[in-house]
């Protein structure tokens, strides 16, 4: 069973005169356990594609279906309750709570989670030390770098560990060194078994991936898989 199903999709955006129609008849099965990247153009709906998968937005028109679950006229309240439990996000808008230590920052997710106090601290220190910011625990966010904060970012989108993690644009604020590291890390995952679906502009991101998902102008223009780098036309 596909954990990702999308039928006959459509996004419409505003309406009669200022429509835009950011997804025409998408038709998208992902497995469980993939790694795929979705490229285009600017505007060619990558992220309204996201957002979608990711119970952030609904679409206009078709069926997505989420580990067998029919996603439409779902509540708020059951919207977020996928998103806190199903998905982890990777966005580029990084917000931290600015009150809040980077630690406790990263203990976001974990808050409402049934799970021992002495469990949740493993698993905090675990991401903070794959991203190196284990040090910077007990400061602030304005206290710390925009590419440190982006870290703690990853670290509290990775800590619930859930199924699938969607990644937009994940390592374009990153130095070369920490957007390699990211993705290592994104794909250590993988292997471990998360369905993970990044957005980039990169083609070496791309070509880290299982499977490339290209889209223009609301459609899909390509789906190929990519073997050792390379696609397969
Ligand atoms: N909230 C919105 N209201 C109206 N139009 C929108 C909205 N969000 C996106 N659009 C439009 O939908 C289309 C797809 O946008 P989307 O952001 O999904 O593209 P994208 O491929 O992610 O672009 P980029 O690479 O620049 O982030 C564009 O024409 C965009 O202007």
């Amino acid at each position: 069973m596909s954990i990702i199903k999308l039928e006959n999709l459509h996004k419409v955006y505003g309406k009669d005169n200022y429509k835009t129609v950011a997804l025409k008849d998408i038709n998208l099965s992902i497995e469980d356990g993939e790694l795929v990247s979705i490229m285009g153009p600017s505007g060619s709906g990558k992220s309204t594609l996201l957002n979608i998968i990711g119970c952030l937005d609904t679409q206009t028109k078709g069926e997505y279906t989420l580990e067998g679950r029919k996603i439409i006229g779902l509540s708020n309240k059951e919207m977020s309750k996928i998103r806190n439990t199903t998905l982890s996000f990777v966005f580029q808008n990084f917000a931290l709570l600015k009150d809040y230590t980077v630690y406790e920052n990263i203990e976001l997710p974990l808050l409402y989670r049934n799970m021992k106090k002495s469990k949740k601290k493993e698993k905090i220190y675990y991401y903070m030390d794959k991203l190196g910011i284990r040090d910077l625990e007990k400061k602030k966010p304005k206290h710390i770098s925009g590419g440190q904060q982006q870290r703690v970012a990853i670290a509290r989108a990775l800590v619930g560990e859930a199924k699938i993690i969607l990644a937009d644009e994940p390592t374009g604020a990153l130095d070369q060194k920490t957007g390699k590291e990211l993705l290592d890390l994104l794909i250590s995952l993988n292997t471990e078994g998360k369905t993970i679906i990044i957005v980039t502009h990169d083609v070496n991101v791309a070509n880290m991936t299982n499977r490339l998902i290209k889209l223009e102008d609301g459609k899909i223009i390509g789906d190929n898989k990519v073997i050792n780098g390379k696609v397969m036309e």
